[in-house]
């Protein structure tokens, strides 16, 4: 047999491979330090099992593996690495303040951001660089934004009021991604993209960014080949790739951004705004962080970064909330009572105290969900203990907002948008513990307060201002029905669509 597999060299590889896979398959099934936790075979032997539900199912594996703890119990095995909880009492647990955690760099690499804060794979670094920009996003730096936030939610009702009479429904998130966009780019660059200035809101955009998370989630297990891609010229991609011009554009912007802000910065020092703020990329420039952590590179990932992460998911909660709202009539005259004694132009701080308009915005964070994907954790020292299981240093282990959010246990109904349920003071803290559209922990979102402000701002503001009628848009229009990084909902969609009375 031997000798005859020698005068074979085709046979003799065919040989290797088997034996190379078979004791892949028997390291994984039998040896592997997580091969004792309960979860499909088919799972546990290959990232394509993911795959299939991921990609081939367009974005189904979050629902899957909610089917998957029916069958399986509370923990499972989802790969042939990771595992998966679903139990709101471990969130903290795993998505600790306090005890080291890193991400998990087979998740992290379709990023394509290696330099990146949100990619930051070690916690320690990861530290560092928090600690450096939390200061730029604390509440009191928010309420020093107040009246930029202001001007430009009054420019956002100038421009619906064009729509006025006009008989035209405008898809709301469009709009809203100009004005997050323009928040955004303006507090981080000290220079914003203008984008409430498009004649009509730039589609293309909120589409861009909502194109770039199927990338992500796609890519995944053959991310291996993403060097590849990201070497191919940038046009062939484009065209393989409809939609990645913009992509690619909006990378430049950011790079080229960059570069000024360091030149300047190198010949001038620090530049502050008109307001005596000093833009976020020239705090760090000016900070005492590592060298290797200013360079270029690493900063217009960040910005990039910024950019799309403060932009769609707020903008989503927005429009979700005003679908709901005008989708109950009571809901919305309740929330318009609550706002009327405050005249016409409250502050953060009288917003912040209003009950309604809180359960409002926390309903609507529960049901946009933000990020759907789960997002792994790996304890890097320590074993995690969960209930009888104890999970070796080293795993990854996720969990998904969007199963948090319907657990039945904690939000019963959990379809309803029902802001009645946060009202009650105790309640509510009770209950935001498990709401984790920010997620937890050390590597929650640094953007919280900001969108927060802004939901709160936008959301009484266009209430007092616009009249809004529902067109053509349904229930459906908001339920999600794709899990692709961030929730989608059913494909053919025309989002939330309104005419503006
Ligand atoms: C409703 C609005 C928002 C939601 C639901 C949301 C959700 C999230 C979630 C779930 C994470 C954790 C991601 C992970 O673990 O990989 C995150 C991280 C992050 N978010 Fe947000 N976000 C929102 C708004 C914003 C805004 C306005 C900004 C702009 C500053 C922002 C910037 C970031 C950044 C930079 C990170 C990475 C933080 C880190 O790794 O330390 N987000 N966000």
């Amino acid at each position: 047999m031997l000798t005859l597999l020698l005068q074979h060299p085709c046979a003799l590889a065919a040989a290797a491979v088997s034996v190379y896979l078979a004791a892949i398959a028997i390291y994984r099934l039998y040896l592997s330090p997580i091969a004792h936790f309960p979860g499909p075979r088919l799972a546990a032997l290959t990232v394509f099992y993911e795959f299939y539900w991921e990609a081939v199912r367009n974005g189904q594996f979050t629902f899957h593996i909610g089917e998957l703890h029916k069958k399986y119990g509370s923990i499972v095995r989802i790969s042939p690495t990771e595992l998966h909880v679903n139990d709101p009492e471990f969130y903290e647990v795993l998505y600790s303040r306090d005890s080291p955690r890193n991400k998990y760099p087979y998740y992290q690499r379709t990023f394509n951001a290696p330099y990146a804060l949100i990619t930051c794979e070690d916690h320690f670094r990861h530290r560092l660089l928090r600690s450096q920009l939390n200061p730029f996003f604390s509440v009191a730096r928010i309420r020093q934004l107040e009246p930029t936030l202001k001007a430009l939610v009054d420019k956002l009702c100038r421009r619906l009021e064009e729509l006025k009479s006009t008989g035209k429904p405008i898809a709301i998130e469009y709009p809203l991604t100009c004005y997050t966009t323009d928040v955004i780019t303006d507090y981080t660059m000290g220079d914003g993209y203008h984008y409430l200035d498009e004649p009509d809101f730039i589609p293309q955009w909120q589409h861009m960014l909502c194109g770039t998370a199927k990338t992500l989630v796609f890519v995944r297990p053959v991310a291996f080949l993403l060097p590849l891609l990201v070497a191919m010229p940038e046009t062939l991609t484009a065209w393989l790739n409809p939609g990645m011009e913009l992509f690619f554009a909006f990378q430049h912007r950011c790079r080229t951004r960059i570069a000024e802000i360091a030149k300047r910065h190198r010949q001038y020092g620090p530049l502050e705004t008109k307001d005596g703020r000093q833009n976020l990329f020239d705090n760090v420039l000016s900070s005492s962080l590592p060298e290797q952590e200013k360079s270029e590179a690493r900063l217009a990932q960040d910005m990039q970064v910024f950019v799309s992460a403060g932009a769609e998911t707020t903008a989503k909660a927005m429009s979700y909330i005003l679908f709901y709202l005008h989708n109950e009539p009571a809901l919305l005259q309740r929330l318009k009572d609550e706002l009327a004694p405050l005249g016409e132009d409250p502050g953060l701080i009288e917003l912040e105290q209003l009950p309604f308009l809180t359960g409002v915005m926390l309903e609507g964070l529960r049901l946009s969900y933000g990020v759907t994907a789960r997002l792994p954790r790996i304890a890097p020292y320590n074993a995690l203990a969960y209930k009888d299981w104890t999970i070796p240093p080293g795993t990854p282990v996720s969990m998904s907002c969007l199963l948090m959010h319907h657990d039945e246990s904690v939000f019963p109904d959990s379809y309803r948008f029902n802001p009645e349920r946060w009202v009650e003071p105790a309640e509510r803290k009770r209950l935001e513990k498990y709401m984790v559209a920010f997620s937890r922990g050390s590597r929650m979102c640094i953007g919280m307060q900001l969108a927060r402000s802004e939901i709160l701002l936008v959301i009484s503001t266009l209430l007092r201002r616009i009249n809004f009628e529902l067109y053509e848009t349904t229930i459906e229009d908001v339920r999600v029905a794709h899990d692709i990084f961030i929730p989608f909902v059913k494909m053919d969609s025309k989002g939330v669509r309104f005419l503006i009375k």
